[in-house]
């Protein structure tokens, strides 16, 4: 246990945590509790420190200072990328990276091997509900017509859903997502708010974008960054309409 007073609903803690790069602090006193089942937009400026959170968050990036705390008791900071991973934090980065010679139902089959360990899952064979889960998550992630098409002939709203569902089939506590709205058509970027604000009623989802479209479609708490610390939390409305937002943004 840890002796940091953490509400018992928060599955996601930093305090204080900062981190510099040749003397440059990318992330400066960031501070954000997010709770179980919560879905989370986080917006900023280029260069705000997006990227370097979620960095931080998966131990890609370790902080120079500072707490991060995983359901209250796991300190994030004394584990690795892959242990993180292990623990329940899943991440999608902004360009997909699934198979795309394979096709989509394969890419599924893969995800769900790559839960087991290396031997397990080179004498993986699909059981009868093994199947019926890959065939539920490609109707989940809207996919049910491409199952057997290859992923490299999807398009890359399909390639983004494809990879969410790849990344829930492993059955992540946390899900990270980073820009997936980005190069998106207006409807795929809609069907993905709905899929994300979905996946948010049984796990815990963080969405770094920039489409105020997409992040007002989410209809989620939005936190701001800038100069690597929170500048604002709150419904958009409330954030968009804080002076120090518009002056961050707007130059003004
Ligand atoms: N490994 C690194 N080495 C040096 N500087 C870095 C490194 N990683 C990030 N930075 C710097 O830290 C700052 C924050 O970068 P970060 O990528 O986290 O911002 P961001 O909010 O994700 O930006 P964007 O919206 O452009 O993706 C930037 O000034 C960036 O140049």
């Amino acid at each position: 246990m840890t002796d940091k007073h953490i509400p018992d609903d928060t599955i996601l803690y930093l305090n204080g945590v900062s981190v510099s790069f040749d003397g440059f602090k990318a992330i400066n006193g960031l501070s954000l509790v997010l709770k179980e089942g919560e879905l989370r937009a986080v917006i900023g400026p280029n260069g705000a420190g997006k990227s370097t959170m979620m960095d931080i968050i998966t131990g890609k990036t370790r902080p120079d200072v500072g707490d991060v705390y995983f359901k209250g008791e796991i300190d994030l900071t004394q584990h690795d990328e892959a242990d993180i991973a292990n623990l329940g934090i899943g991440r999608k980065f902004q360009k997909p990276s699934v198979i795309e010679t394979l096709t989509v139902w394969e890419n599924l089959e893969l995800a769900l091997a790559g839960n087991r360990t290396p031997l397990q899952s080179l004498f993986f064979k699909l059981t009868k509900e093994n199947h019926k889960q890959l065939t539920d998550m490609a109707a989940y992630i809207n996919l049910d017509d491409q199952k057997e098409t290859v992923a490299g002939d999807i398009s890359h709203g399909q390639k983004q859903w494809l990879e969410i569902g790849m990344l829930l089939l492993q059955e992540p506590e946390v899900l990270l997502v980073d820009e997936p709205a980005a190069g998106m058509t207006d409807e795929e970027t809609f069907k993905t708010a709905d899929l994300l604000r979905d996946v948010a009623k049984s796990r815990s989802v963080i969405v770094v974008e920039h489409d105020m479209e997409f992040v007002k479609a989410l209809d989620c708490k939005v936190t701001v960054l800038h100069e690597g610390s929170v500048l604002s939390e709150g419904t958009l409305d409330a954030v968009q309409n804080d002076e120090q937002v518009i002056e961050v943004y707007l130059g003004r």
